[in-house]
Formats: structure tokens, C-alpha cells, sequence
């Protein structure tokens, strides 16, 4: 049988370690930084962000997780995310998805589900 997106990303231990590599990405990078790097004085809030991401991902690929953040147009409200920031935000993702040898076709369907969430996000 084929193995869920889940084991592919190797499991919960797999994607807290993706979670905590894309948020410091983000942090260095200069079109994400302005949005991230507030959070390192707020080290409470980063960590109930990243646990919710963590929930979000294990959740929607397959495994055991619950996710009880908002939804993805309420978690973004307000934040008037622009498209480069969201190719910036993908770029990130797909960089560590690499870093941690995951596998091409994870790696290409990560990016198809982060596509489908992209009107969700931008713009709100
Ligand atoms: C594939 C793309 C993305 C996904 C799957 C995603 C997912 C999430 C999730 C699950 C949360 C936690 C919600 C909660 O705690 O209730 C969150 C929070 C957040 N996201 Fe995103 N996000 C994405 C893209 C972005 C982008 C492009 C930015 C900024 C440029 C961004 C900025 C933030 C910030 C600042 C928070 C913290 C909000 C807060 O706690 O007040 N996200 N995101």
C-alpha cells in the first residue's frame, strides 16, 4: 500500500522538525522577516503557532493530529499577504522539504495542497 503524505514527511517527530526549520527560514528571509522576526520577542505566541502548524499538517496529511487553530482565512485576517510573500513563504517550504531529503513527489504534492490554500491566505 502506499504510504500516507504523513510517514512520508515522516510523521509528527518528521514535521516538527520541518515546522521548526520553515519558521526560522522565514525569519531570514528578507520578505518574510518583517512578518516572523517579531515573534522571537514573543516566544509563547511562536510556540502556539508552531504547534498549531504542526496540528495543521499532521491533521491534513493523513495522520492522528487534531487541529484546533482557526481557519486559514481567520489565522491571515487582517494581514494583507501579497503574493510575493506567499511565493516567498512556498519557496521557504520547498527549500526545507529538500534540506530534510524528502522525496520529489512529496516535495511536488506538499506544493499542490499549499496551491489550493493560496486564496485563503493572500489577500485577507
Ligand atoms: C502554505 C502557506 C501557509 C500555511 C499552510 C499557513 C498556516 C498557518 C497556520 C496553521 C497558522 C496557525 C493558526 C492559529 O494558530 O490559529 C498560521 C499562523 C500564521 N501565519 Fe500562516 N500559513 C501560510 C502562509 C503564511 C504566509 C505567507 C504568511 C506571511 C507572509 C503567514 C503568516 C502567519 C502568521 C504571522 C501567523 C501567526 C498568527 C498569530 O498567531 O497571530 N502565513 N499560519
Amino acid at each position: 500500500m502506499e504510504q500516507t503524505l504523513y510517514s512520508r514527511l515522516g510523521g509528527q517527530p518528521g514535521i516538527k522538525g520541518l515546522v521548526d526549520d520553515i519558521i526560522e527560514a522565514h525569519m531570514n528571509n528578507p520578505t518574510l522577516g518583517p512578518r516572523f522576526l517579531p515573534y522571537r520577542e514573543k516566544p509563547a505566541e511562536l510556540d502556539a503557532a508552531k504547534a498549531h502548524l504542526c496540528d495543521f499538517l499532521g491533521a491534513g496529511s493523513g495522520g492522528p493530529e487534531e487541529y484546533t487553530g482557526r481557519d486559514m482565512v481567520a489565522a491571515h485576517r487582517g494581514m494583507n499577504i501579497s503574493a510575493a510573500e506567499y511565493m516567498a513563504a512556498l519557496d521557504d517550504i520547498m527549500t526545507t522539504l529538500a534540506d530534510h531529503e524528502i522525496d520529489d513527489q512529496t516535495c511536488k504534492d506538499v506544493l499542490m495542497i499549499s496551491f489550493t490554500l493560496k486564496s485563503e491566505i493572500m489577500g485577507q
